[in-house]
């Protein structure tokens, strides 16, 4: 059984299953044993009763007394024998004597001399018979004693095994334990391997942070030396400087001498000051003055220009105008009457003054009576006149002066007049870029700039611009807000501060300008809520007065001087016949070109009544001289009527011609050349400067 369990121990893994597959083999081999044992009782008990049936008397006899008298005298009923002890029979000697004499029971009698049957001393008779019997008898009381012997034999052996269960069960729950206490053990050796492991790797960390440390440790030990050169850099830094604040502090005794010196010097300077101070002053005065007296000779030099003058400028001829269709039914003065008016056709126009550039020829080719052409030159001379090439800008050059004036405390009125297409826009508004701004955004820029000029004159000057458009004898507002102006317009004229003439147009929108950039936005504000219809002559032509207001108001904190300029800048409608706008049969566009015409000739009277009150040695303005006046009718359109105060005497009047170079339009041409003739013939008194002394 050891064996066995060792072996097992040895060759089975350490599962609990094996521990069960061992308690399975060793109960089997537990049954097995039972089962022996068993099979060896009904041997044994035959085995002693053969042997007393089959023995002779005597030898049975002889053998019953000597292990019955053994067994029943001097020994306890024999235990049956364990499986152990058979196993260690050849090794236990006390053991083995007492199972065979067990043994020796069953086994057949060896002959002996001293238990011989007393064959020779049997007496014969009775008395043989009776000893036969009670032999006998005695033989079956052992044999009775036997068969007791042997019930109490088989319990003890039976109570035997049942002890060896308890052992083997005993032996099993031993082999249980010691299977837990290795898987105990085993789970033990895998915790202390994770611990070994956890601290290997601990370990590890220790050291590598050891090995930071060192590093640390190195570097702070680097840098610790470097401190300790620059300790020592610095320290014989600090000797040199000791000795440079030494030497500075010697330089600044010196100084402090010199400065004591020009101390001195300098309450003398002190003195030189205040006189130049005084002489400064004495020459702003000079320089106030001299600017008075430039405003006065600007103004004289405009005077000597006129104070209403005139301008022609020709457009150049755009791709656009090659593919201008003849309008059928038209005719015109000085057109040809072959049906040679070609679309696109050029007219004839030549400027021959090359050095004042005041001409302008225009030819055309009629026919007499008799069917013979003729050529006809129509000459008109301006104060100036502008070729085509001729740019913005050098169109401005001209204009610039009036700026100024403006700025100075004159009103000022520039009209673009001319028919339909011919460049008004183009010349008052002009394009986006520097090369093409019109006069518009450069007179404003100049207001700007001749305003600052005068700051350190002592001149502050307040900007503020409207736009307005006059349809139909009616007045919009260009810069208002919202939906297109529905509001009623009337215009007032007032005296300001007393004694300057200014004109006023109720609920109309002002804006304060602060810069010249403003004036771009407003224009194109306007531009987008101008009333624009189209016409057989332009497909954008404008069929209203544009007209756009800067008014500078300029205070002197020195003298206490007021002043205040108003700059008109106005882009009169199409100025072409009725027949030419293609508005014929159209209402609303007759009453458009009626209404155009109607205050194109009203401005036009204006002109020619300033004119002539002029002529009658008059002075219209002057209303106590009361001789030469004359009705001026500025109340017959609502341009003049607007414009009154800025075409008066004291005023400044630039119109601008614009003509078309085209063939087509050359009629039209002629009518304009001629209207601005006349203009240009009139003489409008002397301009006042619009000032007011101290407040
Ligand atoms: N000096 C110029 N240089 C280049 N293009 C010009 C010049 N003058 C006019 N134009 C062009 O001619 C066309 C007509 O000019 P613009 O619209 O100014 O005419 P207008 O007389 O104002 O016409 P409307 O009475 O319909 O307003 C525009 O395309 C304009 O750009």
């Amino acid at each position: 059984m050891s064996r066995l369990l060792r072996t097992n121990n040895a060759e089975l893994p350490p599962t609990v299953s094996a521990t069960r597959m061992n308690k399975r083999k060793l109960a089997t081999e537990d049954d097995d044993d039972l089962e022996a044992e068993a099979l060896d009782q009904p041997r044994k008990l035959p085995a002693i009763g053969t042997c007393t049936s089959v023995r002779p008397l005597v030898a049975s006899r002889t053998a019953l007394n000597r292990p019955i008298t053994t067994a029943s005298t001097s020994q306890p009923p024999s235990r049956p024998p364990s499986r152990t002890a058979r196993h260690d029979l050849p090794r236990a000697n006390g053991s083995t004597s007492r199972t065979r004499t067990t043994r020796a029971t069953s086994a057949p009698p060896k002959p002996s001399t001293s238990i011989r049957p007393p064959m020779m001393r049997v007496p014969s008779g009775t008395s043989t018979h009776g000893m036969i019997a009670r032999e006998m008898d005695a033989e079956r009381a052992k044999l009775s004693q036997l068969a007791a012997n042997h019930l109490a034999l088989s319990r003890e052996l039976a109570s035997a095994k049942e002890i060896e269960l308890d052992k083997r069960r005993a032996l099993v729950d031993a082999a249980d334990e010691l299977e837990r206490m290795r898987l105990k053990h085993q789970r033990e050796i895998v915790d202390l391997e994770l611990e070994v492991a956890r601290r290997a790797r601990e370990a590890r960390e220790r050291e590598e942070d050891l090995k930071d440390v060192q590093e640390d440790l190195e570097s702070a030990r680097e840098t610790v030396a470097k401190l300790k050169l620059e300790l020592a850099q610095h320290a014989n830094t600090q000797v040199t400087l000791h000795a440079q604040i030494e030497a500075l502090q010697e330089e600044k005794s010196a100084v402090q001498k010199q400065l004591d010196e020009v101390s001195s010097a300098s309450s003398k300077s002190a003195l030189e000051y205040a006189d130049a101070r005084r002489r400064i002053e004495q020459l702003e005065i000079e320089a106030r003055e001299a600017e008075m007296v430039r405003r006065k000779l600007h103004n004289m030099v405009q005077e000597l220009k006129g104070n209403i003058r005139v301008f022609c400028r020709v457009r150049p001829v755009l791709p656009h105008d090659l593919m201008t269709p003849v309008i059928p039914g038209l005719r015109r003065s000085g057109s040809s009457t072959d049906g040679s008016e070609e679309r696109g056709a050029i007219a004839e126009i030549s400027f021959p003054d090359k050095r004042d550039h005041r001409e302008i020829v225009l030819s055309s080719t009629s026919s007499n009576a008799m069917g013979q052409e003729r050529k006809e030159f129509h000459s008109f001379s301006f104060d100036r006149v502008f070729e085509p090439e001729a740019t913005q800008r050098e169109v401005f050059e001209e204009i610039s002066l009036l700026a100024q004036s403006c700025v100075d405390g004159y009103n000022v009125c520039i009209f673009a007049y001319g028919q339909t297409g011919s460049g008004k826009s183009f010349t008052m508004e002009g394009g986006s870029t520097e090369a093409t701004m019109g006069m518009i955004p450069r007179a404003v820029n100049e207001v700007f700039r001749a305003a600052e000029a005068l700051q350190d004159k002592g001149w502050e000057y307040k900007l503020e611009g409207q736009f307005l458009e006059i349809y139909n004898e009616t007045i919009n507002d260009l810069l208002g807000k919202g939906e297109f102006d529905k509001k009623k317009h009337d215009i007032k004229h007032e005296k300001l501060h007393g004694s300057i003439p200014s004109t006023r147009v109720t609920d109309i929108t002002i804006h304060p300008l602060s810069t010249p950039h403003q004036v771009t936005t407003l224009l194109q504000l306007a531009n987008s809520r101008r009333t624009v219809a189209a016409t057989l002559m332009n497909s954008r032509s404008s069929r209203s007065h544009s007209v756009f207001t800067l008014r500078v108001a300029g205070y002197n904190e020195h003298t206490g001087t007021r002043c205040e300029g108003c700059l008109n800048l106005v882009d009169l409608a199409g100025s072409e016949r009725l027949s030419m706008s293609g508005a014929a049969g159209d209402k609303e566009r007759l009453k458009e070109t009626q209404s155009i015409n109607k205050s194109l000739s009203a401005l036009g009277d204006v002109i020619a009544a300033l004119g002539e009150s002029q002529t009658r040695g008059g002075e219209r303005d002057s209303k106590a001289s009361g001789v030469g006046e004359k009705h001026v009718p500025y109340r017959n359109s609502k341009l003049t009527y607007l414009l009154q105060n800025s075409l008066s005497g004291n005023s400044k009047t630039l119109m601008i011609l614009n003509l078309s170079p085209l063939a087509a339009h050359l009629g039209e041409s002629l009518t304009s050349l001629r209207f601005a003739t006349k203009v240009n013939n009139t003489t409008i008194g002397t301009a006042k400067k619009q000032l007011r002394g101290t407040s």
